[in-house]
């Protein structure tokens, strides 16, 4: 089942739980959370405050992007603030494992992501402990940048090893989704599609996820008969 976890990087802070309840209207269901610390990225957003005042806004999970040098010492308190899924960059992570299960022990779903530059077979022997892969099709630190199209072929081949592997991790996408790539990274086997900028507009971000929602699930391959 495809899913919109629209990034709230990309909404008016000011008004935050107004957006959130936006895009939940337009039939968004994962809360995406880019955490930057300027030091992993050029660029510093949110922390752990932040996600603890969203928690009482929404029901919908909170899936917490850590771009971060050091995500080790930031899980408990991620926890704390009520974040329901956790990702942290396999460059990042000199004992991937350890964090992944640190995340586990924190009663959160671990995530794993990946850089363009980082090949996919980085991750082969922690798949079996990921809840997800995001796998980002821009280089992280800002949103509105542009798509890179080889991203496709690293979800393909993603999606091709969970089956050769008989595991049934979620595939996530995140940098560059919009109406003009959204079908061909649910094609390749994303379900769960990161968007920042094609959702959030002034008055229009409802209308925008599901004009966004109804391209990914149009070209979805699980899409129910008949409804494409
Ligand atoms: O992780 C991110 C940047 O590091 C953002 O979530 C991502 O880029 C989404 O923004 P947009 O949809 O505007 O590309």
């Amino acid at each position: 089942m495809v899913e919109l976890a629209f990034s709230i990087l990309a909404s008016d802070f000011a008004h935050l739980a107004d957006e959130v309840k936006a895009a939940e209207r337009g039939g968004g269901s994962i809360v995406h959370v880019d955490v930057m610390d300027g030091h992993f990225v050029p660029n510093i957003t949110f922390g752990p405050p932040v996600v603890q005042a969203l928690r009482p806004v929404t029901n919908l999970p909170l899936d917490c992007h850590l771009m971060v040098e050091n995500p080790d010492e930031f899980i408990p308190a991620f926890a704390e603030a009520g974040a329901d899924l956790l990702s942290v960059h396999q460059e990042v992570c000199r004992h991937l494992h350890r964090t992944l299960q640190l995340i586990s022990d924190h009663g959160m779903l671990p995530g794993v992501v990946i850089n363009p530059a980082t090949p996919v077979d980085t991750l082969i022997e922690v798949l079996p402990m990921v809840h997800y892969v995001l796998v980002m099709s821009v280089n992280p630190g800002f949103g509105g940048q542009k798509f890179l199209p080889f991203a496709v072929e690293k979800i393909a081949y993603l999606a091709e090893l969970r089956k050769q592997m008989g595991l049934n991790f979620r595939i996530e996408v995140d940098g560059g989704i919009a109406p003009e790539t959204v079908a061909s990274v649910v094609q390749a086997g994303a379900e769960m599609l990161v968007a920042g900028s094609a959702v959030f507009s002034k008055g229009k971000t409802e209308q925008n996820a599901k004009k966004l929602l109804k391209l990914a699930r149009a070209a979805a391959p699980d899409k129910p008969a008949g409804k494409g």
